[in-house]
C-alpha cells in the first residue's frame, strides 16, 4: 500500500468537558478522495482546523509527507502543500478572480511587494494564475470581481488558489454547501479529476456527492471515528446506519 500523504494518529481535542475530537486516527493516500461525514456537531470542522493548523490539538500527531507538522502554523503548512478551502470565504472580494489567484502565486514565489500595475503585468504571476483558473473552469470569469462571482464560482476560485499554491493535498470543508444541483454536479466532476493531482480530505453533507466521489469514507460521531471503509462498506455498516445514515432509512 502506498505511503499516506497525510497521517493522523490518536488526535484529541476538548472544549471544556466536550470531547470534540476523540482519539481520531485516519489517513489520506495518494490519488484518493477520503470523505469525512457525520451529523452536525460531530467534530468535522474541528478536525479540519487541527489539520490545517488553525487549532491546536490537545494530543496526537499529524504527519504530512512524512513530516510531523504538529508544531507548524497555518502559513508553514500551506507552504508545505496543505491546501485548504473554507466554509467561510477567504477571498479578497473587490479583487478580480485573476488577481486573487495571482496573489497566491506571488505568495508561493515569495516575491516582495511591487506596485499593483506591475504585478498585474507580470507574466510569471499571470500565466500560472490563468492556468489555474483554466483548470477549474473559470478562465472566462478571470476579470470579474470575487464579490460578483456566484457561490459555486467562488468555491472554484478557492480551489484555483489552492492549486496555484502548489497544494499536494486538499482539505475541502463542505464545498457543495449552498450550491444548486447544476453547481454540485459540475464541482463533483471537477473534484473527480482533481484527486489525480492531489488527494482530497472532503467534509461534505451532500451524500450524493460523497457516494459518487469517495474512495473511502470515515464516519465521525461525537468526535469519534466509528467506521472507515469503502462506499459499500459504509452503506452496509450497521453502526453507521443506526448512528447516522439510519435516519435516512
Ligand atoms: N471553539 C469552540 N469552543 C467550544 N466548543 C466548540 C468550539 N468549536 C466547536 N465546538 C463544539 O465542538 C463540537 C464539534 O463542532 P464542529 O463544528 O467541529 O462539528 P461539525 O461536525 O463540523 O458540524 P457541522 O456539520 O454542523 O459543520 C460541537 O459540539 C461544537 O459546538
Amino acid at each position: 500500500m502506498a505511503e499516506p500523504i497525510l497521517d493522523i494518529r490518536n488526535l484529541n481535542k476538548s472544549f471544556g468537558a466536550l470531547k470534540a475530537t476523540d482519539n481520531v486516527s485516519l489517513d489520506l493516500r495518494p490519488g484518493e478522495i477520503h470523505a469525512l461525514i457525520g451529523p452536525n456537531g460531530a467534530g468535522k470542522s474541528t478536525l479540519i482546523h487541527q489539520i490545517a493548523g488553525s487549532l491546536r490539538p490537545g494530543s496526537g500527531t499529524i504527519r504530512f509527507l512524512g513530516r510531523d507538522i504538529g508544531a507548524l502554523g497555518v502559513p508553514e503548512r500551506t507552504r508545505l502543500g496543505l491546501g485548504r478551502t473554507f466554509q467561510i470565504s477567504s477571498l479578497a472580494p473587490d479583487y478580480s478572480a485573476l488577481r486573487n489567484v495571482m496573489l497566491a502565486v506571488q505568495a508561493r514565489q515569495g516575491t516582495s511587494f511591487r506596485f499593483v500595475k506591475a504585478v498585474m503585468r507580470d507574466r510569471s504571476l499571470r500565466d500560472p494564475a490563468l492556468e489555474a483558473l483554466e483548470r477549474v473552469g473559470l478562465a472566462e470569469r478571470a476579470h470579474v470581481s470575487a464579490a460578483e462571482l456566484s457561490h459555486g464560482e467562488r468555491r472554484q476560485l478557492e480551489i484555483a488558489i489552492a492549486l496555484a499554491l502548489g497544494s499536494k493535498a486538499f482539505l475541502l470543508d463542505e464545498p457543495m454547501a449552498g450550491m444548486g444541483p447544476e453547481g454540485s454536479k459540475a464541482l463533483t466532476t471537477f473534484l473527480d479529476g482533481l484527486r489525480a493531482e492531489a488527494p482530497i480530505l472532503l467534509v461534505e453533507h451532500d451524500m450524493d456527492a460523497v457516494f459518487a466521489l469517495a474512495d473511502r469514507i470515515s464516519v465521525l460521531v461525537y468526535g469519534r471515528v466509528i467506521a472507515t471503509g469503502t462506499v459499500e462498506e459504509i452503506r452496509h455498516n450497521p453502526d453507521v446506519r443506526q448512528a447516522y445514515l439510519g435516519e435516512e432509512g
